[in-house]
């Protein structure tokens, strides 16, 4: 039975390598229901495989991810059933239209026969897609592509939307109007949001708490604000993020360590 104190995702002591390579080193974090999660972090620093974790595309120790309460080692199904995924990768059939490709996906979560007009519909809607539904998605802009992809993994009317870098490449009126969609759908839904990005300026707007990943281990985890705060007046998150992959910031996990990094960073910024 699931109680209101259940997390969205709840990670203990996760660890992965890739062979030799570790790339999650034994990350704790817990997202509550209907938060905005920003897993933010350099090129390697293991957001991408710690995702991808979550959402039952590699194999999880037995006890070190829970999913609403659920543990995709014991119960792949029922966390795929939970979850909508937008890859980096771009996944959208060009020469199909937008609605065409929505419907696509339809079949891939399995959604009943009589429901699938209803969602693809409401998933184009959703996304601001219902004008151009019709076109081939080649035609599309890079935001409008990012909204379409969006639209494929809200088909399955997830709980929990798991987004890997939703706006990397978009111009900055793209961006706003991917980030304006999500707002819109977890104020609507109350759908819980973990995504990725590198853009510090779009995580210290959009998300409620963001966790910092530097070689597969968790820096600093906390509000933007309290982040930004252990720095001191008018820092960033620019500036957090470059004292949590400051070579000399010594033990990881523990947020109060990131102001002894503070002059490092300073001097930095
Ligand atoms: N399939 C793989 N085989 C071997 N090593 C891998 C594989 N995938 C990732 N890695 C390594 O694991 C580490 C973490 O990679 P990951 O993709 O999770 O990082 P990331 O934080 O998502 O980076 P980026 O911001 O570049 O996407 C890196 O050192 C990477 O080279």
């Amino acid at each position: 039975m699931e109680t209101r104190d259940v997390a969205a995702v709840e990670l203990d002591g996760l660890r992965y390598a890739f062979g030799t390579k570790t790339a999650v080193d034994g990350i704790g974090l817990r997202v509550a229901p209907g938060e905005v999660f920003g897993l933010l972090g350099p090129n390697g620093a293991g957001k991408t495989t710690t995702i991808r974790l979550i959402v039952t595309l590699l194999p999880c120790p037995p006890g070190a991810v829970r999913v609403f309460g659920v543990d995709p080692a014991r119960d792949p199904m029922a966390v795929r059933r939970a979850v909508g995924y937008v890859p980096q990768q771009l996944s959208a059939d060009a020469a199909l239209t937008g609605r065409q490709n929505i419907a696509l996906f339809t079949r891939l979560y399995g959604v009943p026969g009589r429901e699938r007009t209803a969602r693809v519909e409401q998933a184009l809607s959703a996304m601001g897609l219902l004008e151009a539904a019709d076109r081939p998605a080649g035609t599309y802009s890079g935001g409008m592509t990012r909204r379409l992809e969006l639209a494929q993994a809200l088909v399955n009317e997830p709980r929990l939307l798991v987004l890997d870098e939703p706006t990397i490449g978009l111009d900055p009126v793209a961006r706003a109007s991917v980030w304006e969609r999500i707002t819109a759908l977890r104020a609507e839904t109350g759908m819980t949001v973990l995504v990725t990005t590198h853009y510090m300026d779009e995580a210290e707007q959009h998300c409620d708490r963001v966790a910092f990943l530097h070689q597969g281990r968790i820096r600093a985890q906390g509000t933007p604000g309290e982040l930004t705060a252990r720095l001191g007046p008018g820092a960033s998150l620019d500036d957090v993020f470059r004292a949590c992959t400051d070579d000399t910031f010594e033990e990881p996990g523990d947020p109060r360590d990131i102001r002894s990094t503070r002059r490092t960073a300073l001097r930095l910024g």
